[in-house]
């Protein structure tokens, strides 16, 4: 049905708004031409001013122009969005189905959000400045000669190349305003101030595979391409990301690389900084606040950032003179945003590769399944590290200690605490692995069976003895521990199973003399805390380390021997068939800790189930095996990666508002052919934070037929009143 459109005699501007309803919002604007498109503006909407992005520019509007309103403000303050953001935005809004306006403004940093235009916030600790070329070419007799400050201060940049806050202070207090300002002017940039504890280290001479994996890329570094780089543990994955770094360096382009975990950025910053100390280098992560992310994000937009280090919310970031993309750990889990839009950073990462024709890497030991798959049918190019970087680093040897007949006394068996004890004589670091913070994952009534639960999920509070209190895990409530069964009455009431708190005390038990460090997320919860283990961790103050995933991805200990994995095996018989692949992938990552440099590895896995096929892989270092037996399961099973998946996702107070909700959605569309449409059902986790949740999968071996169906179902579901339930589609989702 065509629309009918009207003229207007002035522009209109349409505006994208974080709004839940897909659709732009038109307003008229004096002033504007196309070269406006992707400046922030304020708006009227209903009775307040919100912000929004200029989308596009039109002379007509679908509404008449008497009731068009007019644009508050234009913001100038920082250049247009690129187009090529603009792009990556539509595609997210396509393929996800989700709101433009929200997808827009979500992936920009906060401060670009409000209402009101950002000041120059420019961050003066840890931070040398210097002139640009535009600076350099400033007629110092330009400036009038009463401004004696900024003359001095152009003067002494000239000079001295490059100078620190400090440095500036002493020529005038004025001097950080004027810096300000030149930096907005264009005439002064950044860049980090090399860190004092960056050691400059030697350079290593690249092995053979390491070679072959730079040189084949760099052949074709101008070039669009998925390479699959899957290089065991302790490969020197690391040494080709750097090597490609300086080839793209070379050429003044830029370089996105995307790792999992905020906790890896300061190593990654460190190693990144001490092989290119005058390379302007930017974090961005959830860990930064607003100001410190806004200055990163316009560094990096302005292109001043040559190397841009992050994690999945990074991949939103400008980049305008982009030569390569490296995704790390690419099969990591936390690529996918896991609430409202529901993206994975890897996959909008080589869309983006797509589009700006250069090559992208991901990296791994153990690939995701569909990255595996699609190298193998050549839809990714392959390239492989074999063996250990560091000469004569061999893989450890993978042991499983079975504990149906060996007893476990709090949470560790006999040859474990002998293989400790053997470690610390050797004053080598061992680390338990144990993937459950907390003391206990369970408190127990011996009396009536109770266990507490929390009141909004569908979850087992967690006992943190030393806090006396009990944890939600999901949704963050907390309780003072009790000291009798809520439910009957008893006090003998007990902490059931293990957490990182119970075997540390235990290990400190067993060995009163060792110098024991727990990390995980509450350990570490306090700023500094994460970057004080680390050091000590390097310079040999800690013996044991008790740590769960936060430890096991990435980390470089050189004096790292033994590696102790305790329980594991409940992945095994889950119903997410993700699960063997994801176990597979932690422990083999947290395996690969050990025996990384002089030292030899040794790994010690409790389990029931030793004869398993998962163990065995593990044991002969053999992802190819086990990637191919689940690759054929799958298959049989019609299994992503053969088929595509969506899931829509319901919540509501009550779980049959849920379900009846998503019965009614499937009755909205003709079933076509090619596609699969799943009973509703409620999610395994039923409750979460006061809500319940059920979902309805669709599914089909065409990509393109399901995204052809998605995006007629969502036209539909956004045409129905859904008050009482919030629904949304996760596309290619990572789980239930
Ligand atoms: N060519 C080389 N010669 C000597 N040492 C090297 C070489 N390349 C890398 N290394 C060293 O090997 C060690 C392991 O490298 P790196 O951490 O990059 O491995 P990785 O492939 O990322 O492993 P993981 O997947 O376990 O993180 C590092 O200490 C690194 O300095
Ligand atoms: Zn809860």
């Amino acid at each position: 049905m065509p629309a009918t459109r009207f003229s207007c005699h002035m522009p209109i501007i349409r505006v994208a708004l974080n709004i839940p309803v897909n659709t732009l919002f038109d307003y008229v604007a004096s002033n504007v031409n196309m070269q406006d498109i992707g400046l922030r503006v304020r708006v009227p909407f209903g009775k307040k001013s919100m912000t929004g992005v200029i989308m596009a520019i039109d002379m007509n509007s679908h509404m008449a122009a008497d009731k068009l309103k007019a644009v508050e403000y234009i913001f100038r303050d920082i250049p247009p969005l690129p187009a090529a953001l603009l792009d990556i935005f539509h595609f997210c809004s396509r393929y996800y189905h989700h709101p433009l306006g929200r997808i827009v403004l979500n992936g920009l940093p906060g401060r670009l959000r409000d209402n009101k235009p950002i000041k120059p916030a420019v961050q003066t600790t840890h931070t040398l400045f210097r002139l640009t070329d535009i600076g350099y070419a400033v007629d110092i007799h330009s400036i009038p000669t009463r401004n004696t400050v900024a003359r001095r201060l152009l003067t002494q940049l000239r000079e001295s190349g490059t100078i620190n806050n400090q440095d500036a202070k002493q020529i005038s207090p004025r001097t950080s305003k004027l810096l300000k300002e030149f930096i907005m002017c264009g005439w002064v940039e950044t860049i980090p101030a090399p860190a004092e504890t960056v050691q400059p280290t030697p350079t290593p001479i690249p092995t053979d595979e390491q070679n072959n994996a730079i040189n084949t890329i760099t052949a074709e570094i101008r070039e669009f391409n998925v390479w699959l780089l899957q290089g065991i543990t302790g490969s020197g994955k690391t040494e080709v990301y750097l090597r490609l770094i300086a080839h793209v360096l070379s050429q003044e382009k830029q370089t996105l690389v995307l790792i999992p975990e905020i906790s890896l950025t300061p190593q990654l910053e460190t190693i990144f900084q001490a092989r290119f100390p005058n390379t302007p280098l930017v974090s961005l992560h959830s860990g930064l606040n607003d100001t410190q992310r806004a200055i990163a994000w316009l560094q990096a937009q302005n292109g001043q950032a040559k190397i841009i280090l992050g994690t999945r919310l990074a991949v939103f970031t400008p980049l305008p003179d982009m030569g390569l993309i490296i995704v790390d750990e690419e099969q990591d889990n936390s690529f996918k945003q896991q609430d409202r839009l529901r993206y994975s950073a890897r996959d909008i990462a080589i869309f983006r590769a797509r589009q700006g024709n250069i090559p992208i890497i991901l990296g791994s030991a153990t690939p995701s399944l569909e990255s595996y798959y699609n190298a193998a049918i050549g839809r990714y190019r392959s390239l492989r590290l074999s063996s250990r970087a560091v000469k004569n680093a061999a893989l450890p040897i993978v042991h499983c200690v079975d504990i149906r007949t060996n007893k476990i006394k709090d949470g560790l068996s006999e040859p474990m605490i002998l293989a400790l004890r053997n470690t610390l004589a050797q004053k080598h670091q061992s680390l338990i692995f144990i993937n459950r913070r907390g003391y206990a994952p369970v408190l127990f009534c011996n009396s009536c069976a109770w266990i507490a639960i929390c009141q909004r999920c569908t979850s087992r509070l967690v006992v943190h003895l030393s806090e006396r209190k009990l944890y939600c895990h999901h949704c963050g409530y907390q309780t003072p521990l009790p000291q009798a069964c809520l439910q009957c009455g008893n006090q003998n009431i007990v902490p059931f199973g293990h957490g990182t708190q119970r075997v540390e005390a235990a290990l400190t038990a067993h060995f009163p003399d060792a110098r024991i460090l727990r990390i995980d997320r509450d350990s570490i919860r306090r700023k500094g805390t994460w970057h004080a283990a680390l050091k000590a961790i390097h310079a040999q103050q800690v013996d044991i380390l008790i740590g769960t995933q936060l430890l096991a991805k990435g980390h470089d200990f050189p004096n790292l021997s033994l590696v102790g994995i305790l329980n594991p095996d409940s992945a095994l018989y889950s119903t997410d068939f993700r699960a063997s692949e994801r176990l597979f992938a932690q422990l083999m990552q947290v395996a690969g800790r050990a025996g990384r440099a002089a030292v030899p590895g040794k790994v010690l896995i409790q389990t029931a189930f030793p004869n398993h096929p998962l163990y065995h892989a593990l044991r002969q270092h053999d992802y190819d095996v086990l990637a191919k037996m689940l690759l054929s399961e799958r298959k049989q099973a019609a299994l992503p990666p053969f088929v595509y998946q969506a899931l829509l996702r319901a919540e509501a107070h009550n779980i049959h508002t849920a379900l009846a909700f998503l019965t009614s959605a499937a009755g909205m569309v003709e079933v076509s052919q090619n596609i699969e449409i799943f009973d509703p059902v409620p999610a395994p986790m039923v409750r979460l934070k006061g809500l319940e949740h059920a979902h309805l999968l669709v599914q089909s071996p065409s990509r393109k037929k399901l995204q052809a169906f998605l995006a007629e179902w969502y036209r539909k579901l956004n045409s129905i009143s859904t008050r009482s339930v919030r629904w949304v589609l996760d596309v290619d989702p990572s789980g239930f």
